[in-house]
């Protein structure tokens, strides 16, 4: 799914508003009519709601939710500012026709403080997209109030006060909500961690705008979604044999640190690959052949690996538990010197290329590199914030013709064309030792089963993130551990294989 700057997402709803062709408080209303439906669906403990307008559609939207909440028998309260906010024609006209439901009390905003917050939602209809300068203080007032209330809370299109595309200021007021119900596109600020906190969980509402626009505008932002899993996954032939499906070996493990080979093995093994290998010292042999049975062992020096031998037609996965000693670094740069096809590069492996910069350009075209934000840094440099680090991985990207899996809440896959793909799989359960050498399993097997290394990379993130989810369902996000995300990538599979091959 395209992610749409604030200026696109105005084009789209004017080109909408012309091509379809519908009046613009038509289209608000269709936006409102999704919302409500959603809010009527999803909240059933709850029959008050206390919805804040603003001056423009945001405004308009929170009328019209208002009036729709009241016709399916919910008690609804409203609130604006009646003193100095001029509405704009779109609100006025959703503000008029609630004036015909005497049920419905409209409040100003100085009224707050005597208010009863009892058992009702509050819902944030102040300012969508078009916030175009910083709050004025009346509504940062109204916000910051809000803001200390318990009261469950949604946003219509983005929390009031957050800009889309863009960090705001350091003490910029912004509703801080539990839902979001957001329009037609992910805004970019709900994937990024200083802007995302604001915007709890994220329900992404299709508006139907027009289609022909969205598909022929460019944008360098993408959510990784369902349908672009569907076109990159493929479903295994029946008359395969192990050789169609490559062979994955996995450089990791030293002493003390073989789980992270450990779990880097089994994952590869769980994705697919035909035959997996592991490359590892001799201290690991017998954890590795216990654990791994399926896996053939391949023997490094003792305690640490000192040196790479090149096997034909294998795709390596650098880097679990592998180490920084001198020795490693030796047999590692002599290894990617001479090796030219793609490869996983994570932890140690980076930790040592971030050493020397010249070590960045040994790594081979369309390798998949899997920083975290610290090894990041240590690779590329220090960043302000998350939107520049960002910035800076599309620029190396581009430059090195690799493609970076930048992990994060929301890992981000950067391309060698400086386009990111956001993956909204996943949860903070994989804040934990051993997610990271999952995931450089999972890219290893992919990439020996010959997927191209952007869709490795696409499915591979999604992949590992939905493993998750399956094991957060199971056993919570505090308890969930590495080992139970690699148990649950066979469910995945199975869902997958059952949407990519339903033909009847
Ligand atoms: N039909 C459509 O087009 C669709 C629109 N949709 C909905 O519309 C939303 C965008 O609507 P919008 O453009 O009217 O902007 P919105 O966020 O409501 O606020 C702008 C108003 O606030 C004012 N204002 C601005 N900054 C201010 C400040 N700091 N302090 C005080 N006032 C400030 C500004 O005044 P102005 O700057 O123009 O003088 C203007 O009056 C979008 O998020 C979605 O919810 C969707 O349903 C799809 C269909
Ligand atoms: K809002």
């Amino acid at each position: 799914m395209k992610i749409f700057t604030t200026d696109a997402i105005k084009k789209a709803d004017a080109v909408t508003i012309e091509k379809e062709p519908i009046s613009s408080v038509n289209l608000i209303e269709r936006a409102a009519e999704s919302s409500a439906y959603w809010i009527y669906l999803n909240c059933k403990n709850y029959t008050r709601f206390t919805i804040f307008c603003g001056p423009g559609k945001n405004g308009s939207e929170g009328f019209a939710i208002a009036r729709m909440l009241y016709l399916k028998g919910f008690d609804v309260d409203v609130f604006i500012d009646k003193s100095k906010s001029k509405l704009s024609d779109d609100a006025l006209l959703n503000f008029k026709r609630l004036q015909d439901f005497s049920g419905i009390t409209i409040y100003d905003f100085v009224e707050i403080d005597q208010y009863n917050f009892e058992k009702t939602v509050l819902v944030d209809a102040l300012f969508g997209v078009g916030l175009s300068q910083n709050l004025e203080v009346i509504y940062k007032d109204v916000i910051q109030k809000l803001n200390l209330k318990k009261n469950p809370k949604i946003s219509i299109d983005i929390p009031s006060g957050l800009f889309a595309n863009h960090l705001n200021e350091e003490n910029d007021i912004i509703f801080k909500t539990d839902y979001t119900l957001t329009f037609q596109f992910w805004k970019k600020s709900f994937l990024h961690p200083e802007t995302g906190i604001y915007s709890g969980e994220v329900v992404v509402l299709d508006i139907k705008l027009n289609q022909e626009f969205i598909d022929k505008t460019e944008t360098f932002d993408f959510v990784i979604d369902d349908d672009l899993i569907l076109k990159i996954f493929k479903p295994r032939e029946n008359f395969a044999h192990k050789g169609i499906y490559g062979k994955a070996i996995i450089v990791g493990g030293s002493y003390g640190k073989m789980g992270a080979a450990v779990l880097a093995t089994k994952s590869a093994m769980r994705t697919g690959s035909g035959l997996t290998f592991v490359l590892a010292p001799n201290c690991g042999y017998t954890v590795l052949q216990t654990t791994c049975p399926e896996a053939i062992f391949i023997e490094g020096c003792e305690k640490k690996i000192i040196q790479i031998e090149e096997q034909e037609n294998a795709v390596y996965g650098i880097g679990p538990g592998l180490g920084t000693e001198k020795e490693t670094e030796k047999g590692l740069f002599k290894f990617l010197k001479n090796h030219q096809k793609p490869l996983v590069l994570d932890a140690d492996a980076l930790n040592m290329i971030s050493k020397d910069e010249s070590y960045l350009k040994i790594i081979p075209k369309h390798s998949i590199i899997t920083p975290h934000p610290k090894e990041f840094e240590r690779l590329f440099g220090k960043t302000e914030n998350s939107f520049e680090r960002l910035d800076l991985a599309k620029r190396k990207a581009k430059e090195l013709e690799i493609i970076i899996v930048l992990k994060d809440h929301y890992t981000q896959v950067v391309t060698s064309e400086g386009l990111a793909f956001y993956n909204v799989t996943g949860n903070s359960g994989l804040a934990k030792g051993g997610s990271g050498d999952i995931l450089t399993g999972i890219l290893t097997s992919l990439l020996a089963q010959q997927y191209p290394s952007l869709e490795a990379a696409l499915l591979g993130v999604w992949l590992h993130g939905k493993a998750a989810d399956f094991a957060f369902e199971k056993y919570s996000r505090e308890a969930m551990q590495p080992t139970d995300v690699i148990n649950e990538i066979g469910n995945v599979f199975l869902s997958l294989n059952k949407k990519a091959t339903t033909k009847l």
